[in-house]
């Protein structure tokens, strides 16, 4: 899910300047001083991020609920420690990065407290250094370490459950992996959000690697490849970079949506390296979150390649098939559930897998502290009352510092009387997200956004519903740029529902 600013992460990032390791590891070892080892153990170790900003200490963890249940119970602590390592005016944030989510479900004993994951999606400190490739550097790229247990384990054929949503899909990608080069090329996986794209590129990662390790096979996000090629134009490496990356005997590429469009260069390099790669009886796989005549952003012979291959869609999972997922989730966590939560958990998150993921760490995390099973009651209790607080702590405030920091504006800007467009347009986003998510009355939001009446509040949040009806683009000088508006506001109510301190 974050590109060039944070797909990856549900959160938008602010352009506060990000301060060393040493600083980020004074503040983890404040918050276990102020909540105890063995809490910072269940609920951080391997499970969470930290960062600390020039103004804030930044807690990133896998989800919403666990978000929400964390500032219930540590904010005191969490405060003091921001004020620990950045004097009385330092605050803390919990955010959401739902990449943690997959490093916690792999291997949650295996990954470090400051997690370095190895993603390959980007989190926000990847914004500042190239992507990840699970390669040997080569000359002239700089490739991240991967070191001991902080490196990315990639998920298996065997962890995956199949049903109707994802057989095809599935299918092809096991024969994609026994006979790379030879099947489906380019394979093309597309689907919507935490349906499993990036777990059937990994399955087909671990297992070519597992059985023929002869072979060269890349693993990456087409963020990444942005990223390592303008370091290679910036360093003048491009020729190695070409040797690596067009030599490779099968090549996977997850979230094609976010490769940067708006560089032609970046785009021409991509289509060469695809060609080439296919050309040479290499294997091509890609994912992306719709199908490529959609890509309508990128070129024509890039989405037309795509096709050229096969092109298999992944479905939300159905009833039947979310509760087999459910009961695989929660085998790590035995004990915790009764089979009947289990049902009720797959009844009710339906959007997604990551949603059923995020609900069981969240039940499993109530289990442990208070040793009583979770049966159905309980977990319709503790899921709905996260829901319902995850709305009720936004407040207009937090709603007008969102959006200052997602386009760089003051508070006074948006309370302004400036009728330009990059003042306007997310002043209308902050009156409408202010509606969706405070529930404030019309007229209240219009006093706050700079005394104007209900009614501009009511032709706000119409003319917001229009842009996200119709897609439009966002046409602003912001960190935002090149994205949807109905991309921006979801990330900006994204982090407002994380965003509890
Ligand atoms: N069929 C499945 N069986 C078991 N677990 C699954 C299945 N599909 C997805 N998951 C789990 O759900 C989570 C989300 O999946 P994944 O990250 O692969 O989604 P995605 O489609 O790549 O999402 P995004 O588009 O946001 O990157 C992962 O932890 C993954 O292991």
């Amino acid at each position: 899910m974050t590109q060039p600013v944070n797909h990856g992460q549900t959160c938008v990032a602010s352009s506060a300047e990000i301060l060393p390791d040493e600083i980020t590891e004074r503040a983890i070892s404040a918050v276990q001083k102020a909540i105890g080892e063995q809490n910072y153990q269940h609920w951080f170790a391997g499970r969470s991020r930290f960062e600390v900003t020039n103004h804030a200490l930044r807690i990133f963890v896998s989800n919403p609920f666990i978000s929400n249940w964390l500032h219930k119970r540590f904010r005191t602590a969490f405060n003091a420690a921001a004020v620990d390592v950045l004097g009385p005016a330092g605050a803390c944030e919990l955010l959401v990065d739902e990449t943690l989510q997959a490093a916690q479900s792999e291997s949650p004993a295996k990954v470090l407290p400051i997690p370095n994951v190895d993603t390959g999606k980007a989190t926000s400190k990847e914004q500042r250094q190239p992507g990840k490739i699970q390669q040997p550097p080569i000359s002239g790229v700089q490739t991240l370490a991967v070191r001991g247990s902080n490196r990315r384990r990639f998920r298996t054929f065997k962890s995956i459950v199949s049903g109707e949503c994802n057989d095809l899909a599935l299918m092809a990608a096991q024969q994609v992996a026994e006979f790379p080069g030879e099947r489906f090329n380019p394979l093309y996986i597309h689907g919507s959000t935490g349906v499993g794209k990036t777990h059937l590129l990994e399955a087909i990662y671990s297992e070519v690697r597992r059985t023929q390790p002869n072979l060269n096979v890349v693993y990456l996000t087409s963020e990444a490849f942005t990223n390592y090629f303008t370091q290679a134009l910036e360093s003048k490496t491009v020729p190695s970079f070409r040797q690596r990356f067009r030599n490779v005997d099968v090549l996977l590429i997850d979230n094609i949506e976010f490769l940067d469009n708006k560089k032609k260069a970046t785009e021409e390099e991509f289509l060469h390296t695809i060609v080439q790669v296919i050309e040479h009886g290499g294997q091509l796989v890609v994912s992306g979150d719709r199908h490529p005549r959609l890509l309508t952003k990128h070129r024509e012979e890039l989405t037309t390649r795509f096709m050229s291959g096969l092109v298999c869609r992944i479905d939300v999972p159905c009833e039947d098939t979310r509760r087999r997922i459910a009961a695989t989730l929660a085998l790590p966590m035995k004990n915790s559930f009764t089979q009947e939560t289990l049902d009720y958990v797959a009844r009710r998150c339906k959007k997604n897998i990551r949603e059923i993921q995020g609900a069981l760490n969240c039940l499993h995390g109530h289990f442990t502290l208070t040793k009583r099973k979770i049966t159905v009651s309980r977990a319709r209790e503790i899921l709905g009352d996260m829901e319902q607080e995850c709305r009720h702590l936004v407040r207009i405030s937090d709603v007008e510092k969102v959006v200052c920091d997602a386009f760089g504006l003051s508070p006074s800007d948006l309370r302004s009387k400036s009728r330009r467009k990059t003042v306007a347009c997310p002043r209308a986003m902050a009156m409408y997200v202010a509606r969706k998510l405070t529930k404030a009355a019309y007229r209240e939001i219009g006093l706050y956004f700079g005394g104007r009446d209900h009614s501009t509040v009511v032709a706000a949040e119409k003319r917001v519903e229009k842009w996200i009806e119709q897609d439009s683009p966002l046409e602003l000088p912001s960190s935002c740029r090149g994205r949807t508006i109905s991309e921006v506001v979801q990330e900006i109510e994204e982090r407002l529902l994380s965003l509890a301190i």
